[in-house]
């Protein structure tokens, strides 16, 4: 658990965080969202005390981080970076070990954790005696989390963890990573200027602008209850498109026909999957049905649209 009072930096030139509060819990993830410069990486790095804050407070599992030793700390918090930080000169294997073995694990231990880490990243063993060079960016990332989560910290900060990545490459691993169990338990701050990637795994957004926190709330509320001007505009372009990641099916379902069995040709899904999962999942015009109590309700992907616009108007008025 993370909690933030009043964090501010100064620099001689520039007040980069101004007065910054906030709380993540355990299995949240919260997400700093921004555009360039708005405060959210040196945010970011006070958490961790990789910078010092000028004023606040910042409590890590209920305790002020100003009274923890650095390395103790540390090893409370895995650290991703975009361009994952690895060392060159090591290979897979010793890379992802780094932290167990400073924390003077048993070689046994840190080879079952280590292989336990590959095969939850989809990463094959044969990886293990080559170096960082020579795997592609997407699999260099797996391995940066891989690194991050060896030592099971509580906490995960991520900066722009797959900002390295093309477009398509980038929304496949944001999906894997959205389903790994390991990184749902954890206390999580990402730190992103994607607003798709802000909205598909954040539990909370924090919006930032010239170094304060313009608003913070559910994907939902940001979208649908904007505080101000700044906040409406930053998500004017994609308004339509973020609709698909705040509703589920289950939203959905009073705008919808009931029937006593799923139409045979439908694919079923869970009545809480976000729109955006849903038709993620199909590979053509297939019909989706859910179950919503004694009912399943089912709709042509292609005639979701009239339903989402009855949703929204009743969202919105
Ligand atoms: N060491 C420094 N000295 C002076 N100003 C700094 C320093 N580090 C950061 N800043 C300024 O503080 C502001 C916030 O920087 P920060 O890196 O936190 O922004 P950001 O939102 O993470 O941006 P980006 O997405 O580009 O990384 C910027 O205007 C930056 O120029």
């Amino acid at each position: 658990m993370i909690a933030v009072r009043q964090l501010t930096k100064q620099y001689p030139t520039h007040l980069a965080v101004d007065d910054v509060s906030f709380e993540v819990g355990q299995r949240e993830t919260l997400v700093l969202l921004g555009t360039s410069g708005s405060g959210k990486t040196t945010t970011l790095k006070m958490i961790n005390r990789l910078i010092e804050p000028t004023s606040g407070t910042i409590q890590i599992n209920g305790r002020d981080s100003r009274e923890r030793k650095l390395h103790e700390l540390r090893r409370e918090i895995g650290y991703v970076i975009q361009e994952t930080g690895l060392f060159p000169h090591y290979t897979i294997g010793e890379n992802i070990a780094l932290v167990p073995r400073l924390l003077e694990w048993d070689e046994r231990r840190i080879q079952n954790r280590i292989r336990e880490l590959l095969a939850m990243l989809r990463l094959p063993e044969t990886y293990l005696n080559v170096y960082p060079n020579q795997l592609s960016g997407g699999q260099r990332q797996r391995v940066g989390l891989a690194r991050a989560l060896a030592a099971q910290p509580s906490i995960l900060l991520m900066d722009e963890p797959l900002g390295a990545l093309d477009p398509v490459t980038r929304s496949a691993i944001r999906r894997e990573f959205k389903n790994l169990e390991e990184l749902r338990q954890k206390t999580i701050v990402l730190v992103t200027h994607d607003i798709r990637e802000a909205f598909e795994l954040g539990d909370r957004v924090a919006l930032m602008d010239g170094g304060r926190i313009q608003q913070i709330g559910t994907p939902k509320e940001l979208l649908l209850q904007p505080v101000n001007d700044f906040v409406r505009n930053f998500f004017a372009d994609q308004w339509l498109s973020l609709q698909l990641h705040v509703f589920s099916l289950q939203d959905l379902a009073p705008y919808l026909p009931n029937e006593t069995a799923p139409p045979p040709e439908a694919r079923l899904f869970p009545a809480q999957t976000q729109l955006a999962d849903a038709l993620n999942e199909l590979s053509g015009p297939e019909a989706i049905a859910f179950k919503t109590g004694q009912h399943f309700v089912a709709v042509q992907s292609a005639t979701i649209w009239p339903a989402l616009g009855q949703l929204l108007q009743k969202q919105t008025v």
